[in-house]
């Protein structure tokens, strides 16, 4: 079945960067690097003859869509790098297409129209984003490269271990590209991640070897620092530099250690901060939870804006993250930091109430136990920042069963080129 062709019409986009088609035989196929409306010749990639669905890839575009351009990558297309789904749609178009995914997952999942979300339908790009036609932003701050058996740093094709060597990579963030992970060989490296920070000159190598093989003396044109991940357990350790670096976002500055979270588009910790306290409006005085809290970026910002009669309380589960949160927040006297899984840490803090909620979970989402701890607080109105619509639907439906219901959403385009997308929902209590 693998490499078998067929020429189909191509459907809707789905989550995840393809399109949908249906073959002869009735079998939904998952189409990559093709756009709705086109007819194309679609080689399967995965899957078998008895399979519900199966994976495709594009290989000949007999009808093109309007919408569709010259790659401007010269590694992507099929079979190539796994990074971008939507270098052959123009810029208007991958927005759309997010936009239609959020929406038919909206509905799909939480049984909500557009208009009941709160949501306008449309995914707004990060400033600076616009550009002219045929030139990509280049926001990526955070790159993990793979390192082929000869020690070529490239991008992992899609749904693959496999290496694409690339000589750069067109979203990289200037910052990344400066560092010439592409232009060295690091033989015995299983992958690296370079992370480039925002408004500091902080850069930083983080080296994952292959087992047995020793680190490579890392000299590059700028300072670095390095970070060496043990491949037994994961751990990260200091090789030299600071073990952290520092992002500006929200006029503070926050050290993110060891391989914590931190925004990717360079303007999406802003943008997002923003769209979070436009939506709660906070009041001195108030409240307010930040769950999932990362190195503080929302609690620090809940707490400038409560001020001193208010409180705000975070909760991270990574150590690192939690000590840096702690760190970057520690001359607010009202700000806590609890390390631990959010499902454990709100009912070992009895705390009952709260006027303001901000949860921003990793891309499975908050989960049904979660999200009624949540609404049994009552707070007046909650933020989900969510980068997976799919996890976000479900949990706006648990959501509605526990009292609450969405009063706006917006959509931001903080990965261009790719399908992932940024979602912040704001809650309120049904009446
Ligand atoms: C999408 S990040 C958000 C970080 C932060 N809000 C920011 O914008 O920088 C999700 C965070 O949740 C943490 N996390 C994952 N599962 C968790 C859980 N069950 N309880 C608490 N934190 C968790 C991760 O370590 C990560 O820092």
């Amino acid at each position: 079945m693998v490499g078998q062709e067929y020429e189909v019409e191509v459907g809707p986009v789905a989550h995840g960067g393809h399109c949908i088609a249906r073959n002869d035989a009735g079998q939904v196929l998952f189409v990559r690097h093709t756009l709705p409306g086109e007819r194309v010749v679609a080689r399967v990639t995965e899957g078998t003859a008895g399979s519900r669905f199966l994976r495709a890839d594009a290989v000949e575009i007999l009808d093109a869509s309007k919408d569709r351009v010259e790659a401007p990558c010269p590694f992507a297309g099929p079979g190539r790098c796994g990074g971008c789904d939507w270098q052959h749609a123009k810029p208007g178009a991958q927005r759309r297409m997010k936009g239609e995914v959020i929406a038919e997952q909206l509905q799909r999942l939480a049984g909500l129209t557009p208009e009941q979300a709160g949501w306008d339908g449309t995914v707004v790009p990060a400033e600076g984003d616009k550009l002219p036609a045929g030139e990509v932003p280049a926001w990526r701050t955070r790159v993990q490269y793979a390192v082929d058996a000869e020690g070529r740093a490239g991008l992992r094709r899609h749904r693959s271990h496999e290496v694409e060597p690339v000589d750069r990579c067109l979203i990289a963030a200037p910052g990344v590209t400066e560092l010439g992970i592409e232009q060295r060989d690091w033989p015995g490296m299983a992958s690296i991640e370079a992370i480039a920070a925002t408004g500091s000159a902080d850069r930083q190598v983080v080296l994952t070897p292959r087992p047995g093989a020793r680190l490579p003396l890392v000299e590059l044109d700028r300072p670095v620092s390095v970070l060496r991940v043990h491949e037994r357990d994961g751990s990260v350790h200091r090789v030299h530099g600071r073990p952290f670096v520092r992002e500006r976002a929200d006029d503070r500055t926050h050290r993110v250690g060891n391989g914590g979270f931190w925004q990717v588009h360079p303007k999406a910790a802003d943008t997002l901060v923003t769209a979070v306290m436009q939506g709660l409006l906070p009041r001195k005085g108030d409240t307010a939870l930040d769950l999932y809290c990362g190195a503080g970026l929302f609690t620090g910002a809940l707490a400038d804006r409560v001020g001193d009669k208010g409180a705000v309380l975070g909760v991270e589960l990574g150590k690192r993250a939690a000590e840096d949160a702690r760190h970057n927040l520690q001359h607010f006297d009202r700000v806590r930091i609890e390390q631990g899984k959010v499902e454990q840490v709100l009912p070992r803090t009895r705390i009952t109430e709260a006027d303001l909620v901000v949860l921003d979970p990793p891309r499975a989402g908050a989960g049904r136990q979660t999200i009624t701890q949540l609404a049994a607080l009552n707070a007046r109105r909650i933020a989900y920042v969510a980068c997976d619509p799919a996890a976000l639907a479900r949990d706006l439906a648990y959501f509605r069963e526990a009292g609450y219901r969405p009063r706006t959403l917006r959509a931001f385009d903080l990965f261009p080129m790719t399908h992932h997308v940024e979602c912040v929902a704001i809650l309120e209590p049904v009446k």
